[in-house]
């Protein structure tokens, strides 16, 4: 695979359920480069479980296309592991059949090691039937499958949604090790901007079925400045939100050169400061940073 070839590619992607609903995504075009670990953040109904859904060839997008490693979804099931939001299992398999599966079904790649590191992590017995496990035992089968496949890229949809604070924080550390070890793609969605602030390094945005921000995270941060202040006019800066008037005016701006520093104080706002402010400013330019951006004359692009 070049070097060039991104590990999840989307031009103009939208889908809709059926003639009669509306757009559940719409015009979403970005690119994500492999090895990253990328958080998708959006509100409810914002489109990410049916961008995984497409993505991962279960969902046939009503426009435009969507590439993962240089192929059409459904194209290298074996190279992909995507465990979706409800982690379907066999309910009366047990787990140690379950991860008996995943090697059959991958006999040329699967990793038992890895898959019983994670599956039996939390202390779950490998004879237990899986419709007799807790949510956050299934989960952790869920992921074990998709650990032992050592996929090169994994798309997880709320991965950590059932897990107990010391499950989260042990498999956040063992998709860092996944993709510090193996260069493996994540991308996985979460509501708890905070904890993928840890970990990820790229983030997508979506907002109503639309892509928002993509981009690295260090570059997302860099575009965005707090200016609190006096002044009259925030002007040239691009104004993504704005708060207050007269004496305490605030504004999340991405900076056009310099903010002139005798009238504003500048401050670095958080990523969850920048999603916000987005969200409830669905107005506000999209903005793609480094090689998130799909095409160079992309206007938004920095
Ligand atoms: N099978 C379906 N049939 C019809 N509409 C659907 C279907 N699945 C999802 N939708 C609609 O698509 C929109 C996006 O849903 P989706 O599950 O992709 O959002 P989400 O961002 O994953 O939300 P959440 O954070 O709540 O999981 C919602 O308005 C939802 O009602």
């Amino acid at each position: 695979m070049s070097k060039e070839t991104a590990a999840l590619e989307a031009v103009d992607l939208g889908m809709t359920y059926g003639r009669r609903s509306g757009h559940v995504l719409r015009g979403c075009t970005f690119r994500l480069p492999t090895g990253s670990v990328c958080a998708l953040v959006g509100p409810n109904g914002a489109g990410k479980s049916t961008l995984f859904a497409v993505a991962a060839g279960l969902r046939r997008p009503t426009e435009g296309t969507v590439r993962l490693l240089g192929s059409a979804p459904g194209e290298h099931r074996e190279r992909i592991a995507y465990v979706a939001q409800n982690k379907p299992l066999y309910p009366q398999l047990t787990v140690a059949d379950t991860l008996r599966l995943g090697a059959e079904l991958n006999p040329d790649r699967w990793d038992q090691t890895a898959a019983e590191r994670i599956a039996y992590g939390g202390g779950a017995d490998p004879g237990a039937a899986i419709r007799k496990l807790s949510g956050g035992q299934r989960t952790r089968v869920a992921l074990a499958l998709a650990f032992g496949k050592r996929p090169e890229l994994m798309l997880l949809d709320e991965p950590m949604a059932d897990l107990d604070p010391l499950a989260r924080h042990q498999l956040t550390g063992a998709l860092m090790a996944q993709a510090a070890e193996h260069g493996t793609t994540i991308v996985m969605s979460s509501h708890v901007v905070a904890e993928l602030e840890s970990c990820c390094d790229h983030v997508l945005l979506l907002g109503s079925g639309s892509i928002r921000l993509a981009g690295t995270c260090d570059g997302i941060l860099s575009a965005h400045s707090r200016l609190t202040g006096t002044g009259t006019d925030f002007a040239p800066h691009t104004v993504i939100e704005e708060r207050g008037s007269g004496r305490g005016r605030t504004a999340l701006v991405r900076p056009y050169g310099e903010p002139d520093t005798g009238v504003w104080a500048v401050e670095q706002p958080s990523l969850e400061e920048i999603f916000l402010a987005h969200l409830r400013n669905p107005g506000a330019p999209a903005l793609f940073t480094g090689r998130a951006a799909p095409a160079p004359s992309q206007e938004a692009a920095i």
